[in-house]
């Protein structure tokens, strides 16, 4: 393509909207032609979101008052169900990278069994690529309709599935405990997220079962070629941005650590940590980069492997940008290789 690609945002007025919008501002490779909203629809994007006054943007508009036929490639930054919906009734050659959960899941009888409802749209779900970009980037360069992964599944799939795949843990103990920003949760109000419900505290929530386990069963089963089923507890974190997950497993740590950082050697996006380093959120926030670290533990040599990325940029609007430079034919990293914001 000669020129930059026409993108169009739906959902830009919520947080993975406004993110989107952020990484394609400074990418010479994308410009925005289309935003959209719901509630906000007709208002000017400076008026949502102040800290993005400086640029000249479209208004926020109804899906229906797009023109579909002047976009090259939209992103959906949705709320989940909403997004089958619209992406069915979408120009069906219109390539679409979705932010939420809807076609993630391979099966739509494990989506229903997980997501509470009939999908709405399990006809295109045979065409959608997951889109872990380390993992699928042949298949997302050839796709129509990319998944872009949970903001916890990308946390802890990218710090597992090379010792899953080389089958140096042990499959059936596998604990992933997990803190995650409160900006995962989406800019719409809720009392969950109240300031007074969030700050001064840390609680586990969804414990019995968060919906993010069946992306991490579906993933670590396609790797090890067995079912694997993993313990998942996340927590919420008085913070806005950022997920560290801390893995438990059983294995040799120093070769698990091998593992690691021979599979991510040539990954741009992936840093693994000297050993016995790990991460911390504050060293990823605002960047597309995810730390991976292993760690002996002292008393019985067993590892922890531990894994940190910006929820908002690699967990969801830089994986979304990763995917479509690849869907467009553009460099991989291209717009996304900015420095994190420290401290
Ligand atoms: N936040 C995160 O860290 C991550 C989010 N995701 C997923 O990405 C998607 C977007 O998340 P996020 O940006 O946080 O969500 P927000 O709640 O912040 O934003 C949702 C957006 O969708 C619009 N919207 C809501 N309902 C409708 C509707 N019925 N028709 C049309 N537009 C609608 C909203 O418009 P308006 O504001 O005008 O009502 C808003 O623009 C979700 O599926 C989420 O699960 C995935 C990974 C990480
Ligand atoms: C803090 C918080 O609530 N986080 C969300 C994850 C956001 C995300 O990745 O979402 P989707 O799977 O909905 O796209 C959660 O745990 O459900």
């Amino acid at each position: 393509m000669d020129r930059p690609a026409r993108i169009a945002i739906l959902g830009a007025s919520g947080y993975t909207g406004a993110e989107l919008v952020r990484l394609i501002a400074t990418h010479p490779g994308m410009e925005v032609a289309a935003l959209t909203a719901d509630r906000k629809a007709g208002m000017d994007m400076a008026e949502v979101f102040p800290h993005l006054r400086h640029l000249d943007l479209p208004k926020l508009c109804r899906i229906s008052d797009v023109d579909f036929s002047g976009i090259d490639l939209a992103f959906c930054a949705l709320p989940h169900a909403t997004s089958q919906e619209v992406i069915r009734d979408l120009p069906r050659d219109l390539k679409t990278v979705d932010l939420s959960a809807d076609f993630r899941l391979r099966d739509p009888a494990v989506y229903a069994e997980w997501y509470g409802h009939e999908h709405l749209a399990p006809a295109l779900q045979p065409e959608a690529v997951y889109g872990l970009t380390e993992y699928y980037r042949d298949e997302i360069a050839r796709a129509r309709l990319v998944a872009c992964t949970g903001c916890n599944s990308a946390t802890g799939l990218l710090g597992l599935l090379p010792v899953v795949k080389a089958g140096v843990v042990d499959l059936d103990e596998i604990i992933i405990d997990l803190a995650t920003g409160v900006s995962g949760a989406g800019r719409a109000p809720k009392e969950g997220t109240l300031h007074t419900e969030v700050s001064e505290g840390f609680h586990a929530y969804n414990i019995e079962r968060h919906r993010h386990t069946a992306e991490f069963d579906q993933e670590f089963s396609l790797a090890a070629g067995r079912d694997v089923t993993v313990t998942f507890t996340p927590h919420l974190l008085p913070q806005n941005r950022g997920i560290l997950a801390t893995i438990y497993v059983k294995g040799a740590p120093e070769e698990i650590h091998k593992v690691l950082a021979e599979a991510y050697a040539d990954e741009p996006f992936i840093v693994v940590l000297p050993y016995g380093e790990a991460p911390s959120t504050r060293h990823v926030r605002g960047s597309n980069f995810c730390h991976i670290g292993v760690v002996r533990d002292r008393r019985d040599g067993r590892a922890r492997i531990f894994s940190a990325l910006d929820n908002l940029t690699k967990g969801s609007s830089g994986q979304a940008v990763q995917n479509a430079n690849l869907m467009l034919g553009l460099p991989e990293t291209q717009g996304l290789m900015m420095a994190p914001l420290f401290p």
